[in-house]
């Protein structure tokens, strides 16, 4: 191979957003290729419920090597009810299709916390494109909800999340709390796992998330006519980790980054969850465990459907680098968890949005 062969290799680049912030990596190809990974593992979750903690470790053993070596790994025989999915998606194919002004009303643009219907464009994370060609509505944690059965505390609190009032849309809310409280639930169990793959006890997160902050996105990407177009552009999450339910469509969409700047394709498998090291988990591992970049290429002619469950600890939440991670002599900050994440959002709001049209515009 001529040197100039190699150089034209070396010299192309992936671009995506890590931590917020644009980056790039290089395609490296041949020789320059690195050992990494080109398929998710598949880790049987089953004994997540084993009353043995020999074999929860034996799980949190999969689960460490998965966070450390690729960032995401497909959870099989998860345990949450297919059915619950099934409703769910449904409820959301039918959400989608409302009218747009039933959908508008609760635009996100009108709450700080970034709550309710994001209309097809307006998030662009990658800034070569014209935005991302999705329509989303999140939710979250909200005390004033009943769904959730928390204390109002302080009394004053105010509400997080919107829901459409229109009589077509009362079908959504409580098919979109059914998810939430399965995906909270699970997410807790998961967490212990996490805690032994980390050698902790498996209660060590349980202190920093009595009021986690969480939330269900869910999205719909039409299909793309274009590879120039992106259904979410290439990032990493900003949150602890996050459980990803894919609707079945024939061709992949969602697409993982690995260290050769290769994107390789998640296959969706029914009765399965993808789930992925945030931005937090690999702070807290001193960057052991990787927040790995992916991004939404809907290429395949169908309509898909995604509901991501994005999970963090307590807003008031104070975490830093763990001690088994810490290099001798160097300093390490103390992260306030609300503030971190309003500082993502911020940066995730950070949409094209023009001036006029009564719209605020975000930079
Ligand atoms: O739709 C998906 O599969 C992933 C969506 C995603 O990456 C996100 O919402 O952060
Ligand atoms: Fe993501």
């Amino acid at each position: 191979m001529s040197t100039t062969e190699t150089q034209t290799e070396t010299e192309q680049h992936v671009h995506y957003h890590d931590g917020g912030v644009p980056g790039k990596r290089r395609i490296l190809t041949g020789k320059a290729a690195k050992p990494t990974f080109n398929s998710l593992p598949r880790i049987d979750m089953r004994r997540v419920f084993s009353d043995d903690l020999a074999e929860r470790k034996e799980l949190a053993a999969e689960v460490g090597a998965a966070c450390r070596d690729v960032g995401f790994f497909v959870a099989v025989n998860h345990g949450v009810d297919q059915e619950i999915l099934d409703d769910t998606f449904d409820a959301v194919k039918q959400y989608f299709d409302l009218p747009t002004n039933i959908k508008m009303e609760s635009h996100n643009q009108k709450t700080d916390k970034f709550r309710g219907y994001e209309a097809f464009l307006e998030g662009k994370l990658d800034p070569s494109t014209r935005g991302d060609l999705k329509e989303g509505f999140l939710m979250g944690e909200d005390a004033t909800d009943p769904e959730q059965n928390r204390p109002i505390t302080p009394a004053t609190a105010k509400p997080r999340n919107q829901w459409p009032t229109a009589p077509e849309a009362a079908f959504f809310r409580p098919a979109i709390y059914r998810y939430y409280n399965h995906m909270f639930d699970y997410s807790k169990r998961l967490l212990g796992i996490f805690a032994l793959a980390l050698d902790l006890p498996e209660d060590h997160f349980d202190a920093v998330t009595t009021a986690p902050m969480t939330n269900v996105r869910v999205v719909h990407y039409p299909p793309q006519k274009s590879d120039t177009d992106v259904g979410i552009g290439a990032h990493t999450d900003f949150c602890w980790f996050t459980l990803v339910c894919q609707s079945q469509t024939k061709d992949p969409a969602l697409e993982v980054l690995n260290a050769n700047g290769i994107w390789v394709p998640v296959h969706p498998e029914r009765n399965t969850f993808v789930v992925n090291v945030a931005d937090f988990l690999k702070l807290v591992t001193g960057g052991t465990w990787q927040s790995t970049v992916h991004r939404v290429r809907n290429m395949g002619g169908e309509e898909r459907y995604s509901m991501p469950f994005f999970f963090s600890p307590n807003e008031d939440g104070v975490v830093s680098v763990l001690p088994q991670f810490r290099k001798p002599g160097q300093e390490y900050e103390e992260i306030v968890v609300g503030e971190y994440f309003q500082r993502r959002l911020d940066v995730d709001r950070t949409t094209h949005l023009e001036e006029g049209e009564g719209r605020r515009v975000y930079i």
